[in-house]
């Protein structure tokens, strides 16, 4: 499977949360089975559904094969948009219902989903276009976005769990992955079937859905870390660069994905996301990108060779510096300076994406000599660019609030040189 930070086989940093059992609440979807003389060969015939009531076992089992992992559909999610599960039951009783049928009860599915398309409305923040070279349609900004503007606010139309490739057989998989397709409204439908395919791996089993789940997917986790992907309509259309000017986030709570600038962005500038962990030289970003398919042609691959030579001398003093301030012992030379070093390199690299962590770094830094009024100023940077890019978990957040309220208590305070304390 192919690593792409968020696309299929992409979340390199898998968020972790941990998910407490709610008592069982009615849920919103409908669960559909095939009745065999239905199974839609090519995903084109109209499918015909049971209701869970309706279906005895042998019709559950016709065209899935498995009974395992079934088709749920909610044809009325997120204003009527529609939303295709190729899941468990567990995670439907648990992960999925539970948590939006608290959403629908509370309102905040529907505020949700009305603020969703006021994004879409007062946007008109970006505009599909065909973009030169290799790259396919790509999302150009129609007007200034000024940094940490949401720009996309989307639920997903598929999502199928990553482990049924494992335990169902492959046509008895694609033939579900059809169904759910076949089952979601017309205009989700279309715009599912409208993404990329290309049948770039060769190996798409001629089946135009795993084809565009394969080149267009991003991974999310619902019952345990990474356990699904999904089709996104508008994310999927954003091409991946290894400086990228946006973000995004997907929140398990409301199943659906953010994105935000991350950088101002100019009219007319391409909207890109990173596929891929960004802190890697040219030859690693190639290496990991070519199992994608593709060659990246972003502006930091196109760079002539000197100037990927010294792009690459940064991430090697990155790393360097990385591991200096995370060294906690008496012969650490993590020092303020080397801090300061290690935020104007992500600066200069334009790694606004992972930024974050060394503001946070030399927060620390600055603590550890007891230098207040720096620490917190680092701190509040972090904090600043953490919440648009640091994903799902709200660990990192938690600690460096906590460390902002009471910088002393914290357990770097005072650690390095400036007198010691312990
Ligand atoms: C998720 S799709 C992105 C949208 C796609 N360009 C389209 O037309 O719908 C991923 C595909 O876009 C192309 N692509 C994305 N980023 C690229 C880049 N930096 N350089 C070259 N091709 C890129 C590749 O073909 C890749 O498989």
């Amino acid at each position: 499977m192919r690593i792409k930070r968020g696309l299929l086989g992409a979340c390199i940093i898998s968020p972790t949360w941990t998910h407490s059992m709610q008592p069982h609440s009615p849920a919103p979807f409908h669960v559909f089975y095939l009745d065999k003389a239905s199974c839609p060969a090519d995903g084109r015939a109209a499918p015909r559904f049971f209701k869970d009531d309706e279906a005895d076992a042998a019709k559950k089992q016709a065209c899935t094969g498995t009974d395992r992992y079934k088709v749920y559909t909610d044809a009325h999610f997120w204003g009527e948009r529609g939303i295709s599960l190729v899941t468990t039951e567990s995670v439907i009783r648990s992960a999925v219902s539970d948590g939006l049928d608290r959403h629908y009860r509370r309102g905040d599915m529907a505020a949700a989903a009305a603020a969703a398309a006021e994004v879409v409305a007062r946007g008109g923040a970006f505009a599909e276009r065909r973009m030169d070279g290799n790259k396919g349609v790509g999302l150009v900004a129609r007007r200034a976005l000024p940094r940490g503007e949401l720009i996309i606010w989307e639920p997903p139309t598929l999502v199928v769990h990553l482990s049924a490739r494992r335990h169902v057989p492959d046509e008895a998989r694609l033939r579900m992955q059809r169904a759910a397709v076949g089952a979601l409204p017309l205009g989700a439908r279309s715009e599912t079937l409208g993404l990329m395919g290309g049948g770039h791996w060769g190996d798409g089993d001629g089946d135009e859905i795993e084809d565009r789940l394969r080149t267009n997917s991003f991974i999310i986790s619902l019952e345990e870390p990474m356990d699904h992907h999904a089709l996104f309509t508008q994310t999927s259309r954003m091409n991946h660069a290894c400086r990228p000017n946006c973000v995004y986030q997907f929140d398990r709570r409301t199943l659906t994905h953010k994105v935000y600038t991350i950088q101002d962005v100019e009219p007319g500038q391409e909207l890109t996301i990173s596929y891929i962990e960004p802190i890697a030289t040219y030859e690693e970003r190639r290496r990991i990108i070519q199992t994608w398919g593709f060659n990246c042609s972003c502006s930091a691959c196109e760079l002539p060779e000197a100037g990927r030579r010294d792009s690459d001398r940064s991430i090697g003093l990155i790393r360097e510096y990385t591991r200096e301030l995370q060294d906690w012992s008496d012969q650490s030379r993590g020092t303020p300076g080397l801090a300061e070093r290690l935020v104007r390199l992500y600066r200069e690299e334009r790694l606004y994406t992972d930024i974050a962590d060394a503001y946070r770094l030399a927060s620390w830094a600055y603590g550890a000599v007891r230098d207040r009024y720096n620490a917190l100023r680092m701190a509040s940077s972090a904090v600043r660019f953490g919440l648009l890019t640091w994903r799902e978990m709200g660990m990192r957040i938690n600690d460096t609030l906590l460390f902002m309220m009471d910088p002393e208590a914290h357990w770097t305070w005072g650690k390095r040189g400036g007198g010691k304390v312990w």
